[in-house]
């Protein structure tokens, strides 16, 4: 791994018998984004907290930038960017204020202040909006907004805690690809807390998947993916010429077979398609169109049985292929049974 910018050793924080964060062993090199994932209460923000240095750890040790962030949170501060879910800003103030006022604390000169800011709300897409009022700015400007908040001391480091909460989807791609921008240009390393897997999955380089103040998994989505694949569990999609009756009870009686879901996901709540108990599927209409499945399996080289029931059900299989492990699969699987404390 290249220099890690991030050393967690051994970092646990107990409140009474609580422990909100266990024994975390993690470093994050120079330039990465790293997505921290986890249910409520997993222990994220204690962790981050930590690392700034705002809460003493029980035990072990956060080195961030080169110090110890217990012993001196005052140097961390200067190089690493904080962004909270819910940025407060002088709300009758201009962005351009805001930011000069914001570089002006951290003892940036008057001159080079304004230039600062400026820079910044060019860089983030925000110059025409730079002398309104950030009280009319939309989720997206003031996210954007906040982002250029961050930077304007020029951290080496920043974290960003949900950022694209609330955002819409053309928005959340914006700031995806600025956050992405920055860190490859400038070699900027980025800890994202999100809950947001898809997102994540597009601009991480690596995620860490924490659950009861443990960090359980940790890895890029491929490296996750491989450990699953491993595993012998595999999703197969299929594609079918029509509807068969009782092809989700079928599937699902093949032995290793945990589950059958129809795709596309979205529609299976509104037809109420899905049996939440035996994680069958009911096919009762559509008759004259395709059909697509989901079948999830315990073991591997299940394909062939899966083919031959669909053969004997009297319906063309129009295609058959193994998926792709994605970041949501490795969520569910890591998570299973966990659903915070
Ligand atoms: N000051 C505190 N006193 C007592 N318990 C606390 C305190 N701060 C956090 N906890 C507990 O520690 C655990 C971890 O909390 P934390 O806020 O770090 O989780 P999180 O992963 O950030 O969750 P979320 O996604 O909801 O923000 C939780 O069970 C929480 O209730």
């Amino acid at each position: 791994m290249a220099e890690a910018i991030i050393a967690l050793r051994q970092l646990s924080k107990h409140y009474g018998d609580k422990k909100a964060v266990d024994r975390l062993d993690l470093e994050i090199a120079r330039g990465e984004i790293f997505g921290l994932l986890g249910p409520n209460g997993a222990g994220k923000t204690t962790t981050i907290l930590m690392m700034l240095g705002l809460t003493e750890p029980t035990a072990g040790s956060a080195l961030v930038c080169g110090s110890d962030a217990t012993r001196h949170p005052l140097e961390v501060k200067r190089r690493v960017g904080y962004m909270p879910d819910d940025i407060g800003f002088y709300e009758d103030r201009s962005g351009l204020d805001n930011l000069i006022f914001t570089a002006r604390l951290n003892g940036v000169s008057p001159r080079d202040a304004a230039d600062r800011a400026e820079a910044l709300l060019r860089r983030v897409g925000l110059e025409e909006a730079a002398d309104q009022r950030v009280g009319t700015y939309s989720r997206g400007m003031r996210q954007r907004l906040g982002l250029a908040d961050v930077l304007i001391k020029r951290p080496q480091v920043v974290i960003l805690d949900e950022p694209t909460l609330g955002i819409d989807p053309q928005g959340v791609r914006e700031l995806l690809a600025l956050i992405s921008d920055l860190s490859r240009k400038e070699g900027l390393t980025v800890l994202l807390c999100s809950h947001h897997l898809h997102q994540v999955q597009q601009i991480c380089d690596r995620v860490g998947l924490f659950v009861r103040g443990r960090l359980i998994a940790c890895g890029t989505i491929e490296a996750l993916a491989e450990q699953l694949n491993a595993s012998g569990t595999a999703q197969i999609e299929l594609r079918l010429a029509g509807w068969p009756p009782d092809i989700g009870a079928r599937l699902q009686a093949l032995q290793g077979v945990t589950a059958v879901r129809r795709l596309p996901e979205e529609s299976e709540q509104a037809s109420g398609a899905t049996d939440a108990e035996t994680g069958g599927v009911h096919v009762e209409h559509g008759q004259g169109q395709e059909l697509r499945l989901l079948v999830e399996c315990a073991a591997p080289g299940l394909a062939p049985a899966i083919a031959a029931e669909v053969h004997a059900s009297g319906t063309a299989l129009l295609e058959l292929r193994r998926v792709a492990y994605g970041l949501d699969d490795i969520y569910r699987t890591y998570f299973e049974g966990e659903d915070g404390p």
